[in-house]
């Protein structure tokens, strides 16, 4: 028995994320909640023959408690596509009725800034005292599957696509995104240096731009996302279930696996909280944080130029959070 919960059902990620979630025959229950829309995108979806019982609900009536009660797994898409600040506020609401309804769920964030709505989550459960950084997770799926696309096609294999594996590393958010390509499966061919490969890591970190430009206004990334959501989802699932050896990367909270924190430590990634590493989960999520292993100077260059900004945006979430609950304590009719 597996309850999924989708915050932010019935927006260009919801609505095809909670299809792939109700397609997925692990999933016996879809919660689905959204400020609009939600009875319609369950009625709609509760007619497709698979397991999943499907609820949909609107904030009046409690309608989020309704959905995340005895939720084991929650996928956070909430939010406006490149309105920072407008998400710290829509991200801390949900991660508060998540930490009071069902704080033992694993919690799965794709509301941007990743970097920064990751330790908003983080700071909300810890105030709430149900801090558990082992199922904390920052949904970087998406940059590991452009990076798996992009090397099959550069390769001329887009039959391979699926099997391409590139780690990516550090954060989601321009330079903060590293591909570590010198550990891909499929490696490049040996020409592919200089402004090559600059511009394959720089296609890697930019990705959302390109879909950003050609939907000329219309969002960003929405159905590689939910894709990309359903294929992380997926893998905390099959954790859950009992399937071992199963390593993703994905952005954590360091304090998850404090040895592979130290071993991050001595690869050049310090002072920071989080972090996107290749991960192994296990039933009760985060096993072990992995640390960068063999990688280039350009590789380390650019985990070098990561860092500075990922420390930035992690403490732009902590001080954002930390902000509101002082502004509250001062004024408790906030
Ligand atoms: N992690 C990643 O790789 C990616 C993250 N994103 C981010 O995902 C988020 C959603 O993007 P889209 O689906 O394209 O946006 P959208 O605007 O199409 O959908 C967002 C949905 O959130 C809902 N919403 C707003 N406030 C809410 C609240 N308080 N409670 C519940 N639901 C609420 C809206 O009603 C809407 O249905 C954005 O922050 C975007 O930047 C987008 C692509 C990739
Ligand atoms: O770029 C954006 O705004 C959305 C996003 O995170 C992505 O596509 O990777």
């Amino acid at each position: 028995m597996v309850k999924a919960v989708v915050l932010g059902a019935a927006g260009g990620i919801g609505q095809p994320l909670s299809l792939l979630l109700k397609v997925n025959p692990q999933i016996t229950e879809l919660g689905l909640y959204d400020i609009v829309n939600t009875p319609g995108v369950a009625a709609d979806l509760s007619h497709i023959a698979t397991p999943a019982v499907v609820i949909g609900r609107l904030p009046p009536d409690d309608g989020m408690q309704a959905v995340l009660a005895g939720a084991d797994l929650v996928v956070i898409p909430a939010g406006v596509p490149r309105k920072p600040g407008i998400n710290g506020k829509i991200v801390m609401e949900l991660a508060t009725g998540i930490a009071t309804v069902c704080p033992k769920a694993f919690v799965l964030v794709i509301s941007n800034p990743v970097n920064s709505t990751v330790p908003i989550v983080a700071e909300v459960f810890k105030k709430h005292g149900v801090y558990n950084p082992k199922k904390l997770f920052g949904v970087t799926t998406l940059d590991v599957v452009r990076a798996s696309t992009f090397v099959a096609e550069i390769l001329q294999k887009p039959e391979e696509a699926p099997k391409v594996v590139v780690p990516v590393v550090g954060g989601h958010s321009g330079v903060t995104i590293v591909p570590l390509l010198s550990q891909s499966t499929h490696p490049l061919p040996g020409d592919l240096s200089g402004d090559a490969y600059a511009a394959l890591v720089k296609r890697i970190q930019f990705g959302g731009d390109e879909v950003v430009k050609a939907k000329d206004g219309a969002g960003s990334a929405t159905l590689s996302m939910a894709y990309a959501g359903a294929e992380f989802a997926n893998k905390i699932i099959r954790a859950v279930k009992g399937e071992r050896g199963i390593v993703a990367p994905s952005f954590v909270p360091l304090d998850a696996d404090r040895d592979g924190a130290t071993a991050l430590g001595r690869a050049g990634v310090v002072d920071l909280e989080f972090f996107s590493s290749n991960v192994e989960l296990g039933p009760e999520g985060v096993v072990k944080i992995h640390s960068l292993g063999r990688i280039t100077s350009q590789e380390e260059e650019l985990v070098k130029a990561a860092i500075p900004e990922l420390r930035t945006n992690i403490k732009t979430g902590v001080d954002f959070v930390r902000a509101k609950y002082e502004a509250e304590e001062k004024n408790p009719r906030l």
